[in-house]
């Protein structure tokens, strides 16, 4: 991927790093997140804060944020001057830093204009809105980072990349009238802003990125994409364990000595697999699936296959796992087992679904799946309780030994079985849920952006373990919007536009490059087919 302008504009030479920290530390009772971290970040750069899951990124960002107070001892400079720690929620604001955290913080029933006028309406007289005032300033912010965004269309209204953009805008003009004031840099730091966006989205975030280092201000960028930290960082910093592993200037490091700095080791082969296109016995055949966002679709998966399901976001494919295990209402539909089974979807309940041993492993885990205030090994194994009671009692001993077992499999970190699943970084609780599903050995596996937030090297690890269970006659069905990992991971892929289904790639077909090509070509195709299903076959 090309890497964008690196001109800079107003750093004066000599200027002191936007932001350092010396000695940083953060003890949770047992664990210690953070270990003397020490971090730079210079004026008008791009930095990227990159480790595997629990390796401490959040944590940090928390302590910039006034959210955790750091262990005593930690030194802060903000501009060149002496900043005292622990920091106060408010600080930030003060000092020129604003954040946008995984969940954007915006407020969805709220519109565009409201979102982007919260704070200055907040802070001013709310008694007497001036609307128009407050429309025109909007106007003025949407049109200074050239978003083309109708700011009254309400938040849960406008597309994801729109959203993003939002946030981020949002997040630098918190700090512009600061920085304006003070004529000193500031410092937006994003936490994993771009999952789920497309390429062009993307790439839409980035110019927006390197507008505002061009200005001079800094970006602080948390990503496991590592072709995303090639091409917007200028430089990075890479925790392991809490401690500082190293610091690099991008364009010295090639992609896979960035990922061997991150987790410790070479990924060697195992993330790549061979395409060559292979018949599968029959599994399950699914007929004339209607739902919301589904006009009709039908699908067959083979016995042991690996079917992904993909498209430009919105294109309804993500919305397949949900209904196929009844936690999205379908209207119409049925579902064929190869056994002579046959599910009426309309009906199918996620109980059901557990029932016929399907498993789904949903987009938004941390508030659709797990169970954040019960420990890791209940998380893990609470679809199989019953098989741990014995006369009348849990055998909570036995159920901790196989945590920890599944645990050391998937390098969940910290290993322990009787810790909270809130206490786990995000990646490490979705290694969790994953683990819990496989441990069951579905007969059906749906999965939505199973790897989303997990670090590369898990990424890999959860590949073989699915590619594994796959092997020994599990289907897999997995909604992702990443190219990359379907080509990894996928026998075949279904690309859909507008709730059908307009392309399928098998054997080479299956290759990041043509995944993507064949998402952007998808409107097309459906307008061509319209309103038929019939699908182009690509076998490359
Ligand atoms: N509130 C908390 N209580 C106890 N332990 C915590 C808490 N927050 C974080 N930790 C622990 O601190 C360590 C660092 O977690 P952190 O969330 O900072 O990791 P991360 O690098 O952001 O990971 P990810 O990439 O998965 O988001 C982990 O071991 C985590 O379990």
């Amino acid at each position: 991927m090309e890497q964008a302008s690196r001109e800079r504009k107003v750093v004066p030479p000599g200027a002191p790093p936007t932001l350092e920290l010396e000695n940083v530390s953060k003890t949770f009772r047992a664990t210690r997140a953070l270990d003397n971290v020490a971090l730079t970040v210079r004026p008008g750069e791009v930095h990227g804060l990159l480790g595997t899951n629990g390796s401490g990124k959040s944590t940090l960002i928390k302590i910039l944020a006034g959210f955790h107070a750091p262990d005593p001892g930690g030194v802060m400079r903000f501009n060149g001057q002496p900043v005292s720690l622990p920091l106060t929620a408010s600080d930030f604001r003060r000092l020129g830093m604003s954040f946008v955290h995984q969940n954007l913080g915006l407020v969805p029933s709220l519109t565009v204009l409201e979102n982007l006028r919260l704070s200055q309406i907040a802070l001013g007289d709310n008694r007497h809105i001036n609307w128009r005032k407050e429309r025109a300033a909007a106007q003025q912010t949407l049109d200074r980072y050239g978003v083309d965004v109708e700011q009254w269309r309400r938040i849960d209204e406008i597309s994801a990349v729109n959203r993003a953009l939002i946030a981020i805008i949002r997040a630098f003009e918190e700090i512009r009238e600061e920085c304006e004031r003070t004529g000193q840099p500031g410092l937006v730091l994003l936490d994993e802003p771009t999952p789920f966006l497309p390429k062009e989205g993307v790439d839409r975030l980035f110019r927006l990125m390197r507008q505002i280092a061009d200005h001079g201000s800094s970006v602080t960028f948390i990503s496991h994409d590592i072709d995303e930290v090639m091409e917007i960082t200028d430089r990075v910093t890479i925790l392991r364990d809490g401690k500082v592993s190293g610091e690099i200037e991008t364009r010295e490091a090639s992609r896979d000595r960035m990922i061997e700095m991150i987790i410790g080791r070479s990924l060697g082969q195992s993330a790549s697999v061979a395409h060559e296109a292979r018949r599968f016995e029959p599994f399950a055949e699914v007929e004339d699936l209607v739902g919301e966002g589904i006009p009709r679709c039908n699908i067959s998966v083979g016995r042991g296959e690996i079917i992904g399901l993909t498209g430009l976001i919105g294109s309804g494919y993500e919305r397949v796992p949900y209904l196929l295990f009844g936690a999205s209402q379908a209207k119409s539909g049925m579902l064929k087992l190869s056994g002579g089974d046959a599910f009426d979807l309309s009906g199918m309940t996620p109980a059901r679904a557990i029932q016929e041993n399907f498993a789904l492993l949903p987009g938004d885990r941390p508030t659709q799946s797990g169970v954040g205030g019960m420990k890791i090994f209940e998380n893990m194994l609470l679809p199989d309780l019953d098989s741990y009671f014995r006369g009348g009692f849990l055998r909570n001993g036995r159920m901790r030994r196989e945590a920890r077992r599944l645990g050391e499999e998937f390098e969940v970190r910290p290993n322990d079985p009787d810790l909270n699943l809130a206490a786990l970084s995000g990646g490490n609780a979705q290694k969790v849920l994953i683990a819990r599903w496989l441990k069951r050995k579905p007969r059906l596996l749906l999965l939505d952006e199973p790897t989303q937030g997990v670090d590369v090297g898990t990424r890999a690890n959860i590949f073989e373990a699915v590619r594994r269970a796959a092997a020994e006659g599990m289907s897999v069905v997995c909604a992702s919007s990443d190219a990359e990992q379907l080509a990894e991971l996928c026998d075949r892929v279904l690309v859909f536009a507008r709730g059908r289904i307009v392309d399928e790639l098998t054997g080479a077909g299956v290759e990041k490059d043509r995944i993507t090509q064949a998402c952007y070509s998808s409107l097309d195709a459906v307008t061509a087919n319209a309103p038929g299903e019939e699908r182009k076959d690509r076998t490359g």
